[in-house]
């Protein structure tokens, strides 16, 4: 794809928006004169030599592309009129049809990235609608690309499962990693120890993970065959109800992005 797109980020000043800005200026994918970012209350002083407004349809003239990186509830207030431009959204839970008809155009792409985008290492899930273009899917690949993986799927239904399951992923291992945290500091270790033994462990599994790439049932099947201090972990931990735990909380997730779209 030639980096000659002109890339507009509603929300930019924002944690998502802003990990995407990044992640294209810095693959190449926008030039920095390209991109147009909106703010709401304050100017950022990031990204030199782009177009920062708090005038959104300034943003969507000045733009081929337009990502859509508020938050939901802040959705419904927002005015653009984005004239069949691409519009890319971000937001959990607001459908396709939604976001075509709002803002005037029906080369709508839905996507649900996560955190992780500051690092390039987001899993970002995405779909299009019927009108949206070979060169439109071009485009959101690279820009997904840039903040790490993606995957076009098959229905809205899969945007509303992934986004609990990858959309929310990150905090899950946090979760983990904060309950891993108050055990240790309760056993009575100091707390910087603590959180660098916890830290670690969380980023060379994820180091692992990406080397070897295998299945977690087969990573976890190989500790359980020691038969030693992770197989009585892991198995007092699933007696306690582990799995059921997990399975509840996604399920809570992709009922909350269904009815957010209903909202
Ligand atoms: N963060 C995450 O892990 C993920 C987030 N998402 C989705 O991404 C979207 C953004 O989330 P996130 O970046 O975390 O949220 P943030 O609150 O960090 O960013 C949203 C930004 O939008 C700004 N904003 C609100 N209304 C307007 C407006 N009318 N014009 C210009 N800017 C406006 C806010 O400004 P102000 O500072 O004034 O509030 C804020 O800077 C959400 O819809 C969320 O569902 C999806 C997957 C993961
Ligand atoms: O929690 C949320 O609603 C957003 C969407 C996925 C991650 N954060």
């Amino acid at each position: 794809m030639s980096a000659t797109i002109k890339l507009g980020i509603v929300g930019g000043a924002g944690w998502l928006g802003g990990a995407i800005a990044g992640a294209a200026v810095s693959t190449g994918v926008v030039r920095a004169e390209d991109l147009t970012l909106s703010y709401r209350s304050a100017k950022p002083d990031r990204f030199p030599g782009a177009f920062w407004t708090d005038d959104n349809q300034a943003l969507a003239d000045r733009s081929d592309v337009i990502i859509l990186s508020v938050r939901p509830q802040d959705w419904p207030s927002l005015e653009l009129d984005a004239k069949g431009k691409l519009v890319v959204s971000v937001m959990a839970g607001i459908r396709l049809g939604e976001i075509g008809e709002k803002h005037d155009t029906r080369r709508v792409v839905r996507t649900l990235p996560n955190a992780a985008a500051e690092v390039a290492k987001s899993y970002t899930p995405w779909i299009a609608s019927g009108d949206a273009t070979a060169d439109d899917r071009t485009i959101v690949r690279a820009i997904f690309d840039a903040c790490g993986v993606e995957d076009e799927v098959a229905t809205e239904r899969d945007i509303d499962y992934l986004t609990g399951l990858t959309g929310s992923g990150p905090a899950f291992p946090a979760l983990l990693a904060n309950a891993m945290m108050r055990d240790a500091i309760a056993f009575g270790l100091a707390p910087d120890v603590a959180r660098r033994a916890v830290n670690t462990v969380l980023t060379g599994t994820g180091r692992l993970l990406e080397l070897k790439d295998t299945s977690p049932a087969d990573t976890v099947e190989a500790f359980l065959g020691y038969r030693g201090t992770t197989a009585a972990a892991i198995e007092t931990m699933r007696e306690s109800g582990f799995d059921e735990t997990v399975a509840e909380g996604l399920a809570a997730a992709f009922l909350k992005s269904i009815a957010m779209g209903k909202a």
